[in-house]
């Protein structure tokens, strides 16, 4: 019976696919970037597949230990397959996507590499990378300590020049110093870059990075003075209990002064401590690049979920006609739509902002090497911003997907609670969100304060010099609407501020307020880099469109969503904010017909989707039959424990009711 059931939802797919009024391979370029990303893209997501090693459907059962070591042997055939094949360095990083298994790999090529790029000095770099390139040490990202994560200056771990030996001393002075989190550290790392405190000449010179050696490269011991270990298991099962974040104490651990990473600053060999002519925020450097591609991953993590949604929501069907004629497929319910096409909207809003982002990162980072820093700021605005916003939406929109699908959305095997489980510490690692946030709102208020000095804010901020127009005119345009939102609240912050005894504290009272301001701000840029994106010569029948549509759905969504800001600062009237409501209703009946295919676009394998209620063949009810019975729980018929606790206690049932 589940067979002749399953047949028709095969054809089910099948028909949604063929109701698609675009075409879902030149989206498929679109999403990715070119053909070229869509061919590397999907060579890596077939290796990955078809490999055995790679399985990944047992992780949410297997021990931690057990877990550990699996992520161990992936990384490692990981690394032998990329040797064996010479991937080139795009197709390695995909292949590590697609693997799909927090590890200290993770770290080592995504801080440890950047970190002694970005902070070590040529002659380091010539010495240092060459080692990790070829994995014969292994490094991870030491900044967080027990007591201290988002204050970064207050970070207590010192390291002290010793002139005698030409050494640094590396060293604990209390518990709250123990580095506490790093990923890889726990079990894996050989090295660490480790952020302390420099003190020469007895001063206090504030954070630094070092190299530290904290293993043996022989049998893998802690090296003299070294505590280390891993600091215990993660929310969920599976998940992110595959890293091994770790516990790191010195005790007076001894480095040659060369390890101390020099291009911002250096120390001489008679201990004077002497700063490059670069801003020392460039210590904040490795951040902002992992803080770029978060927002990448955000579209990621994002469209696998709504994937899992949309397709499960066309194979679902719950009540029918009152004749008795075929039920309703979940997809078709207005509030189902409703709910699920803003979040798929957003998957492509934050895959076009994070493209943006990516190369506001790299003209950044050329800007840098001919020493022009005037785009710094802008880089950590918009960094720390979209890496606030986009992470947050996506961790609430994963948990709605779940919901989306109703009760086996909550099983394993659905896929979305350790992709829930995986993903929501993005809101709390690289920037605690609330605090990247009120980072931008520092910079909004900075910029909002010099408008009438008469400098013309750029970038980004752009918008804030049309500070006379936007202040007074009635917006009928989206853009300017949601330019007036965001410059209204900043103003009016500004305002409230300047009231205040003094600016700090103005700043702390008001940053409730603030905190809206910078998601209002940053609101707009996703906006309007999705409209810049529509505006592009896109190829494909029916893609620009497709993509206008969604875009529209983005904005709307938003407004709506928010429609007290824009009603309250008088960016809208409340007739507008109504009419838009109207609009997203039929903007949803444009998008139904090609939910489907809006999410094949994504060109997900099943491996790496790992749900069964996503498949793309949408056979989902014999594949969660099938799945259940792989539970351990189900390897006995009569489960362990019977006869301790369950037959006793019914034997005395059976006494009881005799009695
Ligand atoms: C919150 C701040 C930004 C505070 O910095 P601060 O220097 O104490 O204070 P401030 O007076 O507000 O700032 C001074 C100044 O520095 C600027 N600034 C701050 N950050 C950056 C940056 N990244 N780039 C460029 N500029 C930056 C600020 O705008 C200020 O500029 P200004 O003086 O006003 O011109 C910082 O300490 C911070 O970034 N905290 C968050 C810590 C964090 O992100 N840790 C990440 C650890 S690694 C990790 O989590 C890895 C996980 C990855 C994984 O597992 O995948
Ligand atoms: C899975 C995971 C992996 C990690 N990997 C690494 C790694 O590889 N290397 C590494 O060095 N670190 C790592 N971290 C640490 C991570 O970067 C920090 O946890 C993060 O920066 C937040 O800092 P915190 O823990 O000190 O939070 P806290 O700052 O203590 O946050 C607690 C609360 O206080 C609020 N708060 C804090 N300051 C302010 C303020 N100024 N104004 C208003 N509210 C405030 C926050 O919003 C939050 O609600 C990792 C963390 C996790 C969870």
């Amino acid at each position: 019976m589940a067979v002749d059931h399953a047949a028709a939802e095969v054809d089910h797919l099948a028909a949604e696919r063929a109701a698609a009024r675009f075409d879902v391979e030149a989206m498929k370029i679109a999403w990715a970037g070119s053909r070229h990303a869509v061919d590397v893209a999907d060579r890596m997501a077939r290796l990955v597949a078809s490999d055995p090693v790679f399985r990944k459907d047992n992780r949410t059962m297997l021990s931690r230990k057990d877990l550990f070591k699996d992520t161990l042997r992936k990384a490692a055939h990981a690394w032998k397959r990329i040797v064996e094949l010479r991937l080139t360095e795009e197709e390695a990083s995909l292949l590590r996507q697609y693997v799909d298994q927090p590890g200290y790999v993770d770290l080592h090529w995504g801080m440890f590499v950047p970190a002694i790029k970005g902070q070590g000095t040529e002659e380091q770099q010539k010495k240092w990378l060459p080692l990790a390139y070829k994995f014969q040490i292994i490094g991870c990202y030491a900044q967080t300590e027990l007591g201290h994560g988002s204050n970064v200056q207050g970070l207590e771990t010192t390291a002290t020049f010793d002139p005698m030996t030409d050494e640094f001393v590396i060293h604990s002075p209390t518990l709250t110093s123990s580095k506490w989190w790093p990923g890889g550290l726990g079990k894996a790392s050989t090295h660490a870059v480790v952020y302390a405190r420099l003190i020469t000449e007895g001063k206090d010179y504030g954070i630094h990075g070092f190299i530290v050696q904290l293993r043996s490269l022989e049998d893998h011991s802690p090296l003299p003075g070294v505590t280390l270990g891993d600091i215990g298991g993660k929310f969920g099962s599976g998940a992110y209990n595959s890293m091994d974040n770790g516990v790191l104490r010195f005790d007076h651990v001894r480095i040659p002064r060369d390890q101390m990473l020099m291009r911002l600053s250096q120390v001489t060999r008679e201990g004077k401590y002497v700063q490059s002519d670069v801003p020392k925020q460039l210590l904040y450097g490795t951040m902002v690049y992992v803080r770029q591609s978060i927002v990448a991953d955000a579209s990621k993590a994002l469209s696998r979920a709504v994937c899992i949604a949309v397709r499960y929501s066309a194979i679902r069907k719950q009540f029918g006609s009152q004749d008795g004629g075929p039920e309703t497929q979940v997809l078709n319910y207005r509030t189902q739509q409703s709910r699920l096409f803003p979040l798929l909207a957003s998957a492509y809003a934050f895959r076009f902002v994070g493209d943006w982002l990516n190369w506001l990162y790299t003209d950044v980072t050329q800007k840098l090497e001919v020493k022009d820093y005037s785009t710094l700021q802008e880089a950590h605005a918009c960094t720390a911003g979209l890496k606030a916003v986009t992470t947050s939406a996506t961790a609430d929109a994963i948990e709605e997907c779940r919901k989306l699908c109703g009760g086996h959305g909550y099983l394993n095997s659905s896929g979305l609670p350790e992709l829930f489980a995986v993903y929501v510490p993005a809101c709390t690692y690289e920037g605690d969100n609330v605090v990247l946030l009120l980072q931008v709102a520092r910079i909004l208020m900075k910029t909002v304060s010099q408008l009438t000095s008469g400098k013309q804010p750029v970038g980004t901020m752009a918008y804030m010099g049309k500070v006379q127009h936007l202040m007074q005119s009635k917006c009928a345009v989206k853009t300017e609407a949601f330019e007036a939102r965001a410059l209204r609240m900043a103003v009016n912050c500004a305002q409230n501020i300047g009231q205040a005894s003094n600016q700090e504290e103005g700043f702390y009272e008001r940053s409730p307020d603030l905190l809206e301001a910078a998601v209002a701000h940053i609101q707009l840029i996703i906006v309007t880099k999705f409209i810049e994106k529509v505006h592009q010569d896109i190829p494909g029948h029916g893609v620009k469109e497709q993509l206008q549509n969604l875009c529209n759905v983005y904005a709307l969504y938003t407004l709506h969503k928010h429609l007290g800001d824009f009603l309250a600062t008088g960016s809208l009237t409340p007739k507008q904010g109504a009419l838009a409501n109207e609009q997203l209703g039929k903007l949803y009946a444009q998008v139904r017909p090609n939910a489907v295919a809006l999410v094949d676009a994504f060109n997900y394998t099943d491996h790496y989707l790992g749900s069964v209620l996503g498949r793309y063949d949408g056979n989902v009810y014999p594949a969660l039959y099938e799945e259940a019975w792989k539970d351990p729980l189900n390897e006995t018929v009569v489960p362990e424990g019977y006869h301790e606790y369950l037959r006793p206690l019914l034997k005395q049932q059976l006494k009881l009711s005799r009695l």
